[in-house]
């Protein structure tokens, strides 16, 4: 494993330093393809990109929204203006905070009409359903499905994207876009990346703090044998992985730290 960390005192350092990981990428895919694809998460990361990207002012103004296509690594399946969804938080937190004037970036979010019923009615759990948002949401990605950066959480039982410690979808590899019924964290239907998609992409970062992330970042950096789902992440190779974290998440992992 080769992944690098990357340790700070404050939260705002972490997101100060994951702002200027985002430029650095947007920077060389723009010179490659005139374009940059990334896929975000949900959780803490939305503040971290408001954080990084609105409130500090020298990042943003070299952030080129107008060549952003942006993702989403997993999502919840309800509307986009459910406070679970995942666009929904970026939308809040980010989008909805660009100087006015600013040109927004190209969204790529789950179809939404797919949710309800024909009496408008929610769908509720219906694997059909759920099936043709995760096709649809195949259909929508990148050639070759390849990302320029993917930001992810890691939640306290190691799982990242809507990846579970011991699910089934961590062997996933015909689906590049797979739906979940049993997320065993609220709320239970989803969408989510499957590993061939991590697998190709250029660069893949985590962002973790706090004290409640030490138990399990002891787990995936110290225990070579884990199968959690971020420690596999971590194991890609090829992919250049990165950890932006406070000093409190890797307080008692053996792990080396450095300064971005
Ligand atoms: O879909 C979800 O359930 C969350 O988005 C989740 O995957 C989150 O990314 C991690 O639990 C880390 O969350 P925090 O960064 O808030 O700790």
């Amino acid at each position: 494993m080769c992944a690098k960390v990357y340790s700070f005192a404050e939260s705002v350092e972490v997101a100060n330093s994951v702002g200027k990981h985002i430029l650095k990428l947007q920077k060389s895919a723009i010179a490659s393809s005139d374009s940059f694809k990334i896929a975000l998460s949900g959780g803490s990361l939305g503040n971290v990109l408001k954080k990084a990207l609105i409130d500090n002012t020298s990042i943003a103004s070299e952030v080129q929204w107008d060549k952003w296509e942006v993702y989403f690594s997993d999502e919840r399946l309800v509307p986009l203006d459910h406070p679970d969804s995942n666009y929904g938080l970026f939308n809040e937190l980010v989008l909805k905070n660009l100087p006015s004037g600013t040109k927004h970036p190209s969204l790529h979010v789950i179809d939404e009409s797919l949710l309800t019923g024909k009496d408008g009615q929610a769908a509720g759990a219906d694997s059909d359903k759920d099936k043709q948002i995760a096709e649809a949401y195949a259909a929508s990605l990148p050639q070759d499905a390849k990302f320029d950066l993917i930001l992810l959480g890691c939640g306290p039982d190691g799982h990242t994207c809507s990846l579970f410690p011991g699910h089934k979808l961590l062997n996933e590899r015909d689906q590049l876009i797979a739906y979940i019924s049993d997320s065993p964290k609220l709320p239970p239907r989803r969408i989510t990346f499957t590993f061939p998609v991590l697998e190709r992409a250029t660069a893949i970062a985590f962002v973790a703090e706090g004290a409640g992330k030490a138990a399990i970042l002891k787990d995936i950096f110290g225990d070579e044998s884990s199968k959690l789902p971020s420690k596999l992440v971590n194991d890609i190779s090829g992919v250049e992985v990165s950890w932006f974290v406070d000093n409190s998440a890797v307080e008692g992992v053996r792990v080396i730290t450095s300064k971005y």
